[in-house]
């Protein structure tokens, strides 16, 4: 991991480090930051000769060319705790992929936070305690905004958009947000947000779940990708539904492609939390060892 890396000289000695062990031992690099100020570095370390391991979705939500470059050397890189955290969702659809199935349609629920809240606000709990909770549990960014803005959501969209191909870029994805712009970050802090911004918007959840409930169905933040459309929002949806059936963070996602065409391959679970996370991230440091037998 890195230690605060906007630091010249720390930035220094990762480089240093990496041109030293890049080539003669596989060195990997492993950004666990929420910060997507790592790019720069990361491509330095892998152009080093380094392998990159990231559960940061930052990185790869840059500008479409930077990103064509941090992924060149794409046996280099593994980033499977960016989309479900442990789940293998971009295994699956690099395997689909690699076996010319096109993949014409995915559909998700891709935020653990999210998801818990949604669910845990069905029970009549408050939307400020639901998220409070959902910090405490590990599921959120450092920023719970992040994923109630939708933007973490949108990152998983597009990193799942451009493995599929599409040269897009972050803003434009259509993406709805859950707070308005006076609770933002640049008009009150995180703990602000937290004690006193949340608040004001319980009454007005509450009421959102209940429209819902009364109609038999259920909220759900969801990211679509399909056609030339990648978008990602609250969706009232039938109880019984897969998404509608879905409880605390686990995560479920459908992918449709010739060979999976009438029934989707679906990979549901845990979505978020520090173990699923840590797991995946383990998972791709192991895998990367394969390079160098
Ligand atoms: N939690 C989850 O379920 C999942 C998380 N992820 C991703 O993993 C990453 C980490 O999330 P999570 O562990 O929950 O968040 P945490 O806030 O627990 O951890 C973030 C860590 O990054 C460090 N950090 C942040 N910015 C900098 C910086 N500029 N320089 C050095 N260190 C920095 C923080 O240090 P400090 O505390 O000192 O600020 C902290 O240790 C995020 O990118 C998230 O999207 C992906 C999948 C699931
Ligand atoms: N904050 C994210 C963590 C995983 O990416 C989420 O809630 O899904």
């Amino acid at each position: 991991n890195f230690m605060c890396f906007e630091n010249f000289e720390v930035k220094e000695k990762v480089i240093d480090t990496a041109g030293l062990l890049g080539s003669s031992s596989g060195l990997a690099v492993v950004d666990c930051s929420a910060s997507s100020e790592t790019v720069e570095i990361l491509m330095q370390a892998i152009d080093l000769g380094c392998c990159v391991v990231l559960a940061n979705k930052k990185p790869l939500t840059c500008k479409i060319d930077d990103y064509e470059k941090l992924i060149s050397k794409f046996r280099h890189i593994r980033y499977e705790s960016t989309v479900g955290a442990g789940l293998p969702v971009i295994a699956s659809i690099t395997r689909v992929l690699a076996s010319g199935d096109p993949i014409f349609r995915i559909i998700g629920s891709l935020s653990g936070t999210l998801g818990y809240v949604m669910s845990e606000l069905e029970d009549g709990k408050l939307f400020s305690q639901v998220v409070n909770a959902a910090k405490g549990l590990g599921y959120t960014e450092p920023d719970p905004r992040d994923d109630l803005g939708g933007m973490d959501v949108a990152r998983k969209a597009l990193i799942l958009a451009r493995l599929l191909g599409w040269r897009i870029n972050l803003d434009e994805l259509k993406v709805e947000s859950l707070y308005p712009n006076e609770l933002g970050p640049s008009s009150m802090s995180t703990e602000e947000f937290l004690t006193r911004g949340l608040q004001s918007l319980d009454s007005y959840m509450a009421d959102k779940v209940r429209g819902a409930s009364l109609k038999g169905n259920v909220l759900r933040y969801v990211c679509v990708i399909e056609g030339s459309r990648c978008h990602v929002g609250l969706q009232e949806l039938p109880k019984d539904s897969p998404l509608g059936r879905l409880r605390g963070s686990d995560n479920v996602i459908e992918i449709y492609s010739r060979c999976y065409k009438n029934s989707p391959l679906v990979i549901q679970g845990a979505g978020a939390g520090n173990d699923t996370t840590a797991a995946g991230v383990l998972a791709d440091i192991i895998d990367l060892q394969d390079l160098f037998l």
